[in-house]
């Protein structure tokens, strides 16, 4: 069974406001995504790597791998104009029907190994494999008449990415899927009627989204 993932980094980082985009920024002395990218590597030695991003970016990353001497074999793919379409684009490029697709965030370096292998192995046996994290604090539902509900947050979960697939099935859901506001994968799945299957992920995982998380990503780095 052949194993791709797909690592989508098309974003501008509005929300980081940094210089370029967040995908590029440094942590460790080496780019955001080069640490994503290597994680997958680590996990599936023999992974077919596929790297989305904006096509008027192609030449930096390729200047960005020349100046860090990383030589971790990938794939280039234009990035869409929103995660959805750069998920799709990633996905176009697979004629693999047969095997397993990882889709996973360009900026949540933190991935464990172990999360990258368990979502393999799952989606292999049960069509999907979703990465969350039970949450510690005590959450609030807002009402639209201006107040709030005590949830349940036994009940709920934070979804991360990898998000594992078989290819054959996250390939028809993106096809036939019209509504490009869906914010993950697996909703796009499930649209389909299919019913996810989670798996336990790693709290490091975060997204890098503001500025607050580089503060934080550096000290993950180090621990
Ligand atoms: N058109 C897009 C938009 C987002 N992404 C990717 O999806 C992931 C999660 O998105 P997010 O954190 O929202 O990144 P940005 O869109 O770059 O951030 P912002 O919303 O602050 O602009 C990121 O790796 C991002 O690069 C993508 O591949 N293509
Ligand atoms: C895919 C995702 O990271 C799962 O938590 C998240 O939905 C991406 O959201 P964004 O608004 O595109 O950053």
């Amino acid at each position: 069974m052949k194993k791709y993932a797909i690592i989508v980094a098309g974003g501008s980082g509005t929300r980081m406001g940094a210089p370029m985009p967040k995908q590029y920024l440094e942590i460790g002395g080496k780019p955001i995504l080069m640490h994503t990218i290597f994680r997958f590597f680590e996990a599936e030695p023999d992974i077919q790597l596929i790297l989305v991003i904006p096509e008027k970016d192609f030449q930096l990353w390729k200047d960005l791998c020349l100046q860090f001497s990383f030589t971790v074999p990938h794939r280039l793919v234009s990035g869409g104009n929103s995660r959805f379409q750069s998920v799709r684009n990633g996905l176009d490029t697979l004629t693999d029907l047969d095997g397993l697709v990882a889709i996973h965030d360009g900026v949540r370096p933190f991935v464990n190994v172990d999360v990258i292998q368990e979502s393999f192995e799952v989606a292999n046996r049960k069509g999907s494999a979703i990465a969350v994290v039970a949450l510690k604090d005590s959450i609030r539902r807002l009402t639209d008449d201006g107040k709030s509900v005590y949830q349940e947050r036994q009940y709920f979960r934070l979804v991360q990415t990898p998000q594992t697939f078989q290819i054959q099935k996250i390939k028809k859901a993106f096809d036939v899927t019209e509504l490009h506001t869906f914010t993950d994968d697996a909703t796009v799945y499930e649209h389909q009627g299919w019913q996810v299957t989670l798996i336990a992920g790693n709290l490091e995982n975060i997204k890098i989204t503001t500025p607050e998380d580089m503060a934080y990503a550096a000290y993950l780095f180090n621990m």
